[in-house]
């Protein structure tokens, strides 16, 4: 029962009710301003990426929007308490009070609109997956190096302590070394439908883009590793669009993962298998069902095998389940670093900030303000992960007939 009444508690307060803090002014006597955060259009994510978890944040304030139809900039603006609204993107990045920009417009835009935030001098938080094609990836990351900026592909999965649990779990050894390891976002047919980005080919759509880039950021995560080869995947097709995949299955080869703590080992090293599921149309049961979401991670060891349900939205609910071989099976829940169920692995546990309603998101902003203020952050999605992803999703879509997603044409004029 408490756990139930827990449950509704953390939930409300993570996504309808947050603390609002006050924000950081040199009245507190601190020196610098809050960071000005502007959003690139009114997408549906940008209330809980950005806007809830800023509530929470003294150094955060989220002072525009923008959006291509000006009413909705401004319907949008009212409705989130947003001081300034514009009618087109170019506006919102030409002001000079704003410090960072979110970018979560449609995959296919991604590329665009960040390298020209990127020109105006703002540091990016942008939607995953990073770009259309690695390439793309690659030139943002240069440009923002080149201009001193922070760019974050926001996998905002990586930043929650569940999923860092798994990870601890996977490198303390004490399953032994990963043999199969297998990874699902599968969600209900009739959520994603009609004019969703998500099914236009041209925008960058696409289950494998949509929904794959994390079981296979999770899969890369937990082997510490990149695949050596894409051995089979298989496309569902989109019935109105034969380019877009509604569901993908893969099969994948992964290196040996050794676990940091094992003794070297005299005998030659298996690679790990690997299995991947992205999906946004998994049909009903019978056709008048829906299925609950499928969305985990297992790595089965030689000793035993570790599960998490729920690695992409572990606020709302998780489990991790250790099955070892010998011995009992236990289950975690780690909502925080500060109040997870196992006995810490780390010693400055108890210093790492968050509370048990932090959703990944407001981990996501944390870490993201941090790097942005030259504060080692809890941890980081690097460049050199965000772009291995997107050459794993391309390889991936390469391995069936849809090809990669259409790289952007967009030129950055030399002078910006
Ligand atoms: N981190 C997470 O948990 C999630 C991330 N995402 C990612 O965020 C991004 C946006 O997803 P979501 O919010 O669901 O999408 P929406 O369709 O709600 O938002 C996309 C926004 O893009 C703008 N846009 C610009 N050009 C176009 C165009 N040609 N067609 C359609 N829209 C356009 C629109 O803004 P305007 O207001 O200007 O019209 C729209 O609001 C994607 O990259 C997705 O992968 C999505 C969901 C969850
Ligand atoms: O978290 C998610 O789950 C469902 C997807 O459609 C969405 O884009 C993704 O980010």
């Amino acid at each position: 029962m408490s756990s139930i009444i827990g449950l509704f508690k953390r939930n409300y307060t993570a996504f309808f009710s947050p603390p609002k803090v006050l924000k950081s002014t040199s009245e507190q006597g601190s020196q610098i301003a809050p960071l000005k955060f502007g959003i690139l259009g009114a997408a549906a994510i940008a209330p809980a990426a950005l806007i809830n978890p800023a509530q929470s944040h003294s150094d955060v304030v989220v002072y525009a929007i923008a959006a291509r139809d000006p009413k909705r900039a401004e319907a949008f603006a009212e409705k989130y308490g947003i001081e300034k609204w514009y009618g087109n993107y170019q506006a919102l990045l030409d002001d000079p009070e704003i410090d960072a920009v979110y970018n979560p417009l449609p995959n296919g835009l991604h590329y665009e609109w960040t390298m020209k935030a990127l020109a105006a001098g703002k540091h990016v938080l942008l939607e995953k997956p990073s770009g259309d094609t690695a390439e793309e990836t690659r030139r943002m990351f240069d440009l923002a190096e080149n201009k001193g900026l922070i760019l974050l592909e926001a996998f905002h999965y990586r930043f929650h302590p569940a999923i860092q649990r798994v990870k601890d779990i996977i490198n303390s050894g004490e399953l032994g070394k990963i043999k199969h390891i297998s990874a699902s976002l599968a969600i209900p047919k009739g959520i994603i439908t009609g004019n969703d980005i998500r099914l236009d080919y041209n925008l960058g759509g696409g289950a494998m883009m949509d929904c794959g880039c994390y079981p296979l950021s999770c899969l890369r995560y937990l082997t510490s590793a990149n695949p050596i080869s894409v051995n089979d995947a298989k496309a569902t097709v989109y019935r109105r669009n034969t380019l877009i995949d509604t569901g993908m299955a893969v099969n994948l080869t992964f290196p040996s993962a050794s676990p940091s703590s094992s003794p070297p080992e005299s005998q030659p090293e298996e690679p790990v298998t690997a299995t991947l599921v992205a999906d946004f149309a998994t049909p009903w049961i019978l056709g008048v069902l829906p299925r609950m979401p499928r969305i985990f991670v297992l790595a089965e060891c030689e000793q035993g095998s570790v599960e998490m349900f729920n690695f992409v939205m572990p606020v709302i609910y998780h489990y991790i389940q250790i099955r070892p071989l010998q011995g009992k099976a236990r289950t975690e829940k780690v909502y925080s670093f500060r109040t997870a169920t196992h006995k810490g692995t780390s010693e400055d546990q108890n210093e790492k900030k968050g509370e048990e309603w932090w959703s990944t998101y407001r981990y996501q902003l944390e870490a993201f303000v941090d790097k942005v203020r030259g504060r080692e952050p809890q941890t980081w999605v690097s460049r050199e992960d965000s772009i291995a992803n997107m050459e794993w999703i391309e390889k991936i879509y390469e391995k069936t007939n849809l090809g990669a997603r259409p790289q952007s044409n967009f030129q950055l004029e030399s002078s910006e």
